[in-house]
Parts: structure tokens; C-alpha cells; sequence
């Protein structure tokens, strides 16, 4: 069995009163995809903000191959091996699509600059299909274009874990083939990935196992057809009346 990458040890996310992850322990193992699931609100995000160090922990510890990261500030969690996609992208749009993904080698563990940035970038940007579309304008671009710069730019930093925020969101069906093949490509790569997902066909497909949360509190961790059949993951999703 492979070793662990990333454990998360009763970690505790509270907004004044709001306790919006709730003691929640997991771990991922090297070369895992999991999926990170459950109705809205539920924590998902606070959970990968508490991961990628864009929020410290109220309490409890996140570790990333043995060394403590929580409560580091994100650009050391960058350096040590974790790149992410945003659920709202975050580009820099005055700048062109090479250049938003140069940008993410700068984060690499072993940094990347001039013309290596440029062709390392060149070639990212052809495997999630903007070939050809190096020199656009981020702000002149789609959003799911914008989107696939994202998945790049994360890519170029060469993340140990890559946290995906609903990357697959909003993609049309033939958009949304290419794009689990291509997570799938990335994973069978190496590269560790947690992926926060509400399509759950991409979840059935990708994902080995899921770890799901309900308001703040993990209420299931295990392979993905178990979980997706777990009357209490149903009951979360559907409310207690439909259930
Ligand atoms: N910065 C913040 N300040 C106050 N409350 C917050 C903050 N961020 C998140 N919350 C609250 O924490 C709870 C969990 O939110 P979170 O975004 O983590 O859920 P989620 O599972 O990712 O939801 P969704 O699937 O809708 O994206 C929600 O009640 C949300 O309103």
C-alpha cells in the first residue's frame, strides 16, 4: 500500500459561530483520487481552503508527507506540493493564457523560468486543450477556456496533491468527457488529487473514494459505490422528507 500524502487530524474550521468543518479527520495516499462530496454548504471548500493554507485551522493539524502545513501561509503550502483550482476562477485576466500559467511555475517546487517556464507552459496548455491558444488574452476567453488555463497554471507548479474545486462544473457533455479523461490522465500520471465534485457520474468514474461531508461534519470515508449507497449519504443529499 502506498503512504500517505496527506492526513488531516480533527481539523476544525469555525466563522464566529459557525462551524463550518467540524472535526474531520481523513487521509489520501499517494497516487489517490478522491472525491470530496456532499450537499451544499456542507464544507467541502473551507475544507480545501484549510489544505491549501488560504485559512489556518481553529483547531487540529493537516499534514503533507509527515510535515505539519496547517497553519502556513498558502505560498509555503505551494512550495511544499499542493496546487488547486478555484470553485469561482481566479485567472489574471490583463494577462495572456502562457503567461497566467508561467506564472504558476514560479510556485513550482523546483522553479522553472524563462524559456523552460515557456515551454513547460506551452505544453500544459496543449494538454488541456488550448493549443495554439498561448498568446490569448485571458480576459477574451470562455470561462470554461478560463477554466482549463486554471487546470494548467495549477499543473505547472508540479503539485504533489492537486485540489480540484468543481473543475467539472458547467461543462457541456462532450466538454465534460474530455474533462474526466483528462483528471483521469493527470491522476494515472502520479499526482495525487482530492476532487470537490457535484457530478456525481464523474465522481462514480474517477474516484476510488469518497470521503463526504454534512454541515461540517464527515458523515462517510470509503469506496465510491458503498458511499454513494449509504442511506445516510442519500438522506444528506435528499433532506430527512425524501429521503
Ligand atoms: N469566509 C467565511 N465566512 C463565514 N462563513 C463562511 C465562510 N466561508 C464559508 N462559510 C460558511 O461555511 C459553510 C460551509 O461553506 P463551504 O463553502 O465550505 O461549503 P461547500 O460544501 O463548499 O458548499 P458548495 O457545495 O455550495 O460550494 C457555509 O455555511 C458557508 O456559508
Amino acid at each position: 500500500m502506498s503512504a500517505t500524502l496527506i492526513s488531516v487530524s480533527q481539523a476544525r474550521k469555525a466563522f464566529g459561530g459557525l462551524i463550518a468543518v467540524n472535526d474531520v479527520s481523513f487521509e489520501v495516499r499517494e497516487g489517490e483520487l478522491i472525491g470530496l462530496i456532499g450537499p451544499n454548504g456542507s464544507g467541502k471548500t473551507t475544507m480545501l481552503n484549510l489544505i491549501s493554507g488560504a485559512l489556518g485551522p481553529t483547531s487540529g493539524e493537516i499534514k503533507l508527507a509527515g510535515c505539519r502545513i496547517s497553519g502556513l501561509p498558502t505560498e509555503m503550502v505551494a512550495r511544499a506540493g499542493i496546487a488547486r483550482t478555484f470553485q469561482l476562477v481566479r485567472v489574471l485576466p490583463s494577462m495572456t493564457a502562457i503567461e497566467n500559467v508561467m506564472a504558476g511555475a514560479v510556485f513550482a517546487r523546483n522553479r522553472l523560468w524563462g524559456p523552460r517556464a515557456h515551454d513547460f507552459a506551452r505544453e500544459l496548455l496543449g494538454r488541456v486543450g488550448l493549443m495554439g491558444r498561448e498568446n490569448s488574452p485571458v480576459s477574451a476567453m470562455t470561462y470554461i477556456d478560463q477554466k482549463r488555463v486554471e487546470l494548467a497554471r495549477a499543473l505547472a507548479a508540479d503539485p504533489q496533491l492537486l485540489l480540484l474545486d468543481e473543475w467539472l462544473a458547467g461543462l457541456n457533455p462532450s466538454e465534460l468527457l474530455i474533462g474526466i479523461n483528462l483528471v483521469r490522465d493527470i491522476n494515472r500520471e502520479g499526482r495525487t488529487i482530492i476532487m470537490v465534485e457535484h457530478v456525481m457520474d464523474a465522481i462514480r468514474t474517477l474516484c476510488g473514494r469518497c470521503v463526504v461531508m454534512n454541515s461540517g461534519v464527515k458523515i462517510a470515508d470509503g469506496a465510491a459505490a458503498a458511499v454513494l449507497a449509504d442511506p445516510d449519504v442519500i438522506r444528506a443529499y435528499l433532506g430527512d422528507d425524501d429521503a
